[in-house]
């Protein structure tokens, strides 16, 4: 009958989707790829399984309806089983009354499956019953193949693979009728009997014949073991059923190939609804590349046994597929994301950013929805807000890192503008707060630029926002520990000035309320540094502020801290100033002050011992005192300063590192005391001696009496010099030159000629002699042995002129100097 198909109308070829061995091919991919030539059909497709016993006649029939290809029995040779397996064929063509018809969408594939009853299987009905299993799960239509003449009657096998359909259906289907987790679309799946009574002769009409098949049918149902969910269910919750009539094929060929034609209009023309066998209910509503997976997750399911749940195994399939298109859409969509974005971070590219985002937003999910939507909707949208998630996560570590550098940006800023800020009304700690707050907002700005475009969600601008204030509240703090800093270090300087300069002075000339002086100008010192962050607390007890924004507790640590190297500054100056050396030096000089300056600082002139013993002793007292006073730090009332801050209270750990200010008024020790005291002894003994011995010099004067003898013993000779013209005027000549010389402070040329002509008639004496003596040596040596007397003579000559000369070197010396 083949030749009844036009000729321009390719024959499908058909492929063995499960072979005798029960395997399922592995090439039904390729084979719908090769079939629809890359053509998406989604749901747009029919499956319809054909049933029947061997030789029946099933692949003639769908040949000719269908235009597809699959093997039949030649009767001439042999009656024999062609069909082994499931064979699946692809078609478009339909052959109706209005011609083959290839309408767009109407892509049927059609399941030939094994004859039941073939004497090839024997009584294994194994495969019939798995194969009748699996054609529900998976088609639409299922079109069971009868003689006429074998309705009716009691046909074991007939009625056998009916039994089997209704069975294998109610275990599909019928546990899950009062399921609520079922999906719906399974609940409702209902098949479409199509019973195609063969060489229907025309003697008995077809609607007898079909209520005899109905009545058979439903006796059938009857019998069936039902499960406990469905023992009130009639075969109509399951099945629509169907009967047509074909004419014997060879006897009434035209009326048969007219048959065959009707029959494929009611596969064809959707206007007549009534007729149109494609109903909605009857599709499993996936798309056709779930659909093969689907059918072989259903065959594995059937030939292992196990329990073949199609809800589930939809659901599987919808996973799996959706997980699918997921994976691809984020390949497709990231695999170049980081290169592609990362120029627009180096930039800081907000608004190309911001584009790009939402371009691959919006691409990636239109994939998905296009490609996923056609799957179980519930999957398909838990999938869609897992993509999502997927797409956020990427971007939120994008924003995230564009927002943190943007962020890192504005806080460095904050110390900048706090820096020009020249504000001076305002307090650090307001123009710290102002000045936050502003970046806060442009910060919020920035990510509303990312929310507005649905880019980043809630809890991600959340955690932004937590990180954000964190890194500001840390910025912040730093800037209020350099401010401390600063605030510390201006006052230790102020401070250290304020010390070196007046304590100094103080201790420098020390009275006997030196101490008091000290402590007062410390204390007032330090409240003038203080005085611009006092502030009076509720029970009017003073209290700082250092308006950095820290709470009292802080305030008060660094005020005590203020204190601490007030102190400590105190202490180095005081300890480092009092050393042994610079002690002595106070005592001399307050001994000194009193022993030899009166009131007025006039040098006192000593007329007797006991006025200097006197003296002495008022002022060794008065130098002891003092001594008294820097040896201890105490107050006129006697008490002993002590810091009023201890190391712990402040726990500093900086370059001040801990010192014991507690040791603060201890300022000489003992054995320091015993060593100043013995040192400054015998300074002040060495002053009163050269007192005592300077009132000698004065005092020590050359008796007159001595003056009388002198005038009485040289009377003569000074009688002499006067009467003599030429001495008196060699006497005024001397004495005017001496007056001259000692005016013009010439008394050192005049020393010098004289050493110089003193030295030239010394040289040229000793010349001469040596000439001499030299030339009588060798006289003597030529006649006579010398005698060792005369050697011991010469060398004694030798040690003299030597001893000539050193003297005159020394005289030289000594006239130079
Ligand atoms: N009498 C009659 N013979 C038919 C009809 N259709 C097909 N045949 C013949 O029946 C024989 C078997 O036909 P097939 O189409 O191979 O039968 P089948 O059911 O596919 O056989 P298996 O695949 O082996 O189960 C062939 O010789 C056909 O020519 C029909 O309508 N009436």
């Amino acid at each position: 009958m083949s030749e009844e198909i036009p000729a321009d109308t390719a024959k499908n070829m058909a492929v063995q989707l499960i072979n005798e061995d029960k395997e399922f091919s592995q090439g039904l991919p390729v084979y719908f790829n090769n079939c629809l030539g890359g053509r998406d059909i989604d749901q747009n497709y029919h499956v319809i399984s054909v049933f029947g016993s061997q030789s029946s006649g099933k692949s003639t029939l769908l040949n000719l309806l269908f235009n597809t290809n699959f093997d039949t029995m030649d009767a001439h040779e042999k009656r024999q089983q062609t069909t082994k397996g499931i064979w699946l064929s692809h078609t478009q063509a339909v052959n109706t009354n209005r011609g083959v018809r290839s309408d767009p969408g109407s892509d049927i594939f059609i399941l030939d499956v094994e004859g039941s009853d073939g004497a090839e299987r024997g009584e294994d009905q194994d495969f019939e019953r798995k194969a009748a299993l699996f054609a529900i799960a998976v088609s639409e239509v299922m079109i069971i193949n009868l003689w006429e003449q074998q309705i009716g009657l009691y046909q074991g096998n007939n009625m056998g693979l009916l039994k089997t359909v209704f069975e294998v259906n109610l275990s599909l289907f019928g546990k899950n009728s009062k399921r609520s987790d079922a999906s719906s679309h399974s609940q409702k799946h209902k098949m479409l009997l199509l019973f195609v009574i063969r060489d229907h002769i025309g003697v008995t009409p077809l609607e007898s014949l079909s209520s005899t098949l109905t009545s058979e049918l439903e006796n059938i149902w009857k019998d069936l073991s039902k499960p406990a969910s469905c023992q009130d269910s009639t075969i109509y919750d399951f099945f629509d059923l169907k009967f047509v009539g074909l004419s014997h094929k060879i006897l009434r060929a035209d009326k048969f190939l007219e048959d065959v034609k009707n029959l494929g209009d009611n596969f064809s023309n959707k206007e007549n609804n009534d007729e149109y066998l494609f109903k909605p209910e009857f599709h499993h509503m996936l798309p056709l590349d779930g659909w093969s997976m689907y059918s072989e997750n259903c065959w594995d399911q059937i030939e292992n046994n196990k329990d073949l749940d199609l809800p589930t195994q939809q659901i599987l399939v919808a996973r799996f597929k959706t997980d699918e298109i997921m994976n691809e859409t984020l390949t497709k969509y990231f695999e170049n994301y980081d290169s592609n974005i990362k120029p627009l971070i180096l930039e800081n590219n907000k608004d190309a950013l911001i584009e790009m985002l939402v371009s691959i937003k919006v691409q990636s999910t239109g994939m998905y929805d296009d490609l996923a939507s056609r799957y179980t909707k519930q999957i398909y949208l838990e999938n869609r807000i897992k993509l999502l998630s997927k797409i956020n996560d990427k971007f939120q570590e994008t924003i995230e890192l564009f927002i943190q550098g943007t962020s890192t940006e504005l806080i460095d800023s904050l110390k900048k503008s706090l820096s020009t800020n020249d504000d001076e009304t305002s307090s650090f700690n307001e123009i710290l707060i102002e000045i936050s707050k502003d970046i806060t907002t442009r910060f919020h700005e920035f990510i509303s630029n990312f929310k507005e475009k649905d880019l980043i969600n809630e809890e991600s601008i959340a955690e932004l926002n937590a990180k954000f204030t964190k890194f500001l509240n840390k910025k912040q703090n730093e800037l209020r520990a350099i401010q401390v800093k600063s605030i510390i270090s201006q006052f230790k300087k102020n401070m250290n000035f304020a010390i070196k300069d007046n304590v100094i002075s103080y201790l420098a000339n020390p009275s006997d309320d030196v101490w008091d002086r000290v402590m007062s100008f410390f204390k007032r010192s330090m409240d003038e540094l203080l005085i611009k962050f006092e502030t009076t607390s509720d029970n009017s007890m003073k209290t700082y502020d250092f308006q950095v924004g820290f709470t009292p507790e802080l305030n008060d640590t660094i005020y005590k801290r203020l204190r601490y190297i007030a102190w400590y500054l105190l202490n180095v100056t005081v300890h480092d100033y009092l050393k042994e050396d610079a002690v002595i030096g106070i005592l001399r000089e307050k001994f000194e002050n009193s022993f030899r300056y009166d009131e007025n600082d006039t040098p006192i002139l000593w007329k007797d011992e006991n006025q200097i013993d006197n003296a002495f002793k008022i002022a060794k007292e008065q130098a002891l005192n003092i001594f008294g006073v820097l040896c201890i730090a105490k107050t006129t009332d006697n008490t002993e300063i002590i810091p009023d801050v201890r190391v712990e209270d402040v726990e500093v750990e900086d370059d001040l590192g801990i010192y014991h200010l507690e040791r603060f008024a201890h300022i000489i020790n003992e054995i320091q005391k015993e060593k100043i005291l013995r040192q400054f002894r015998r300074q002040i003994n060495l002053s009163v001696l050269d007192a005592k011995r300077s009132m000698i010099t004065t005092t020590t004067h050359i008796p007159i009496w001595v003056y009388a003898l002198i005038v009485v013993l040289g009377w003569n000779e000074f009688m002499m010099i006067l009467r003599n013209p030429l001495l008196i005027t060699l006497l005024l000549l001397g004495v005017v030159g001496a007056y001259f010389v000692n005016k013009f402070d010439l008394w050192g040329p005049v020393l010098n000629v004289v050493n110089s002509a003193i030295g030239e008639t010394r040289s040229t004496i000793k010349d001469k002699l040596r000439t001499f003596v030299l030339e009588e040596g060798e006289l003597n040596q030529s006649n006579r042995k010398q005698a060792p007397d005369e050697y011991e003579m010469n060398d004694f000559k030798k040690e003299q002129e030597e001893e000539e000369e050193e003297k005159v070197i020394d005289e030289k010396k000594d006239i130079n100097e």
